[in-house]
């Protein structure tokens, strides 16, 4: 029986029928003084608030019990133990096994992993505590000063977004990112750097992604233009993570130069592996570790807290509620702070990455909605980009708050003054956080009773009614940060537990792979483009 046709997923369709889904947030608030102490989840140092939304006791009861028919908790053991739950690849998705603590209990596959998890690691500290001393140095003797990560989706964003928001901490190097097949990122960043201190990492799950690969062949050109030597140039300025020693070697990079992971870790949940290198060269190993503690501490809430207290499990059923039960299909997620400026990207390959699809475990196709739109930018920058949209459009959005409570990173600058601003902008922020979501739930309730006759105009109404979470960190620390990324990750494969589709493997991305394979040889290698369709012809003659 499909889930939507289940008796827990039809008692949940009577109750938003029966009038909660048109109900407005601002009365169940009167309604209940103690809403915001009731939905709320406190874990060390992360707090949810899931009250500005749509549900009350009756939801949450039906969402709890529509987990219950699905079997989450024992998906989550069957996840957490190294089941094989990606059944498309026979593979099991064991991210979590990469930030357990060796001999803490974990069992069955994640258990018989860790040895090897270990071993890399051991390999990665050598590595980067050598760069970050000045003991790893280039062709010409000199020690590394820049290192560049070459690589895409799960081998670039994690990396990426983790850098830029434990930005404070100084690194060594300095560290780089190029992803972008085009080009232009290779470009304009090697006419900066000098041969003779720079360092690539090759970072590719599979060493075959051409985006990567042929940024790396142009960074390679650029090497060759100082370093005669083969040998030297590999040795002394590349890096390979990768899950295929084979195809690292056959590129070149020689083997005490590659870092290893494992397939059954996916690409978007990889920064747990060598793939979170800059990571390390950034924080350190310590810094590293500290990120992989966060998680894991989020691993053992999700596998061992009741399902109602559950931070992960009760975001993904409030989401499920929003988008099955009340229409809803797109997600803001709204950082204010500026040093998660890549926290979005990161999720939305995270959540649409793994949930965007349409048919079930069995191939059939589904008769419900799925993931939802994701996007996000930093909040207060978004306010005057598509907050618009949020507060007056025609499109029903939820939104993700995230916010520290405190900036321990003000310190670094210099000045009294300087500091009180500082922290001065930083209450800002957090105003501005706290007055958004706000209106978002009240709507025309929030307008201050003096300023009423003045928004008496249909051109400043505001309906409300927009539900969102808010996740508060104690502050954007390394910790906070593994914590958050892991919430997600949980959050996300809860869902796809409920909508019963394989979040793990990501068929929907091969075909246009393949095709723009075909599609280079035409333009590349003048290879007739009769056999295409008339718009892409006319467009590849175009080029021609
Ligand atoms: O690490 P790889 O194998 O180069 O893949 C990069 C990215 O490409 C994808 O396969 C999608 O094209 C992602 O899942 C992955 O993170």
């Amino acid at each position: 029986m499909a889930v939507n046709q289940s008796p827990a997923w039809q008692k949940l369709s009577d109750l938003a029928k029966s009038g909660i889904a048109d109900k407005h947030m601002q009365s169940w608030f009167s309604e209940d003084p103690a809403r915001a102490d009731r939905y709320a989840i406190e874990l060390d140092e992360i707090f949810l608030d899931y009250s500005k939304n749509r549900i009350d006791d009756k939801v949450l009861a039906g969402l709890l019990d529509l987990a219950n028919q699905q079997d989450l908790s024992n998906w989550i053991m069957r996840l957490v133990t190294g089941e094989i739950v990606n059944d498309t690849e026979q593979r099991p998705a064991l991210h979590s096994a990469l930030r357990a603590v060796t001999g803490s209990g974990v069992t069955g596959y994640a258990a018989e992993v860790q040895l090897d998890v270990e071993s890399q690691f051991t390999k990665m500290a050598q590595i980067v505590n050598k760069i970050r001393a000045g003991h790893w140095r280039g062709y010409s003797g000199k020690p590394i000063t820049d290192v560049v990560n070459i690589g895409v989706g799960g081998s670039d964003l994690g990396p990426l977004m983790v850098t830029h928001a434990l930005q404070v901490q100084q690194s060594p190097v300095r560290l780089h990112f190029i992803s972008s097949i085009d080009g232009t990122q290779t470009s304009n960043l090697l006419t900066t750097l000098n041969q003779e201190t720079t360092l690539f990492v090759l970072a590719s799950k599979s060493f075959t992604t051409i985006d990567t690969l042929s940024n790396a062949e142009t960074a390679k050109d650029w090497l060759e233009e100082r370093i005669e030597r083969s040998q030297t140039l590999m040795a002394q300025h590349f890096i390979g993570v990768s899950t295929r020693p084979d195809k690292m070697s056959e590129w070149g990079i020689p083997t005490e130069n590659q870092l290893l992971f494992w397939d059954w870790v996916g690409g978007r949940y990889s920064m747990w592996s060598a793939i979170g290198f800059p990571i390390a060269l950034k924080v350190g190993m310590k810094g590293f570790f500290q990120m992989l503690e966060g998680a894991n501490l989020m691993d053992e809430h999700f596998a061992t807290a009741p399902l109602a207290q559950n931070i992960p499990v009760i975001m993904g059923l409030v989401d499920v509620w929003n988008i099955n039960f009340l229409d809803i299909h797109a997600k803001a997620i709204l950082p204010y702070d500026a040093r998660l400026k890549y926290l979005p990207s990161y999720f939305e390959q995270l959540v649409m990455e793994s949930n965007g699809k349409s048919v079930n475990r069995a191939g059939e196709k589904v008769s419900y909605k799925t993931c939802p739109i994701l996007w996000g930018e930093v909040g207060p920058n978004a306010q005057h980009a598509f907050y618009q949209l949020l507060h007056q459009g025609t499109q029903a959005v939820m939104s993700d708050f995230i916010v520290p409570v405190e900036r321990d990173d003000f310190e670094q600058h210099s000045g009294a003054e300087k500091d009180a601003s500082l922290h001065k902008q930083h209450h800002l922020a957090l105003a501005n956080c706290f007055a958004q979501s706000r209106v978002l739930m009240l709507g025309d309730a929030a307008i201050p009773a003096s300023l009423k006759a003045s928004y008496d105009s249909p051109f400043k109404h505001y309906a409300g009614n927009q539900p969102s979470n808010t996740i508060m960190l104690k502050t954007l620390s390394a910790k906070t940060l593994g914590m958050l990324v892991a919430l997600y990750e949980h959050k996300t494969f809860v869902e796809s537990v409920i909508w019963e589709i394989n979040p793990f493997d990501q068929w929907g991305v091969e075909l246009g792979k393949l095709i723009a394979k075909e599609t280079y040889a035409c333009l590349a290698e003048g290879v007739s483009v009769d056999s295409f369709d008339a718009s892409t012809q006319a467009l590849m003659k175009r080029v021609k």
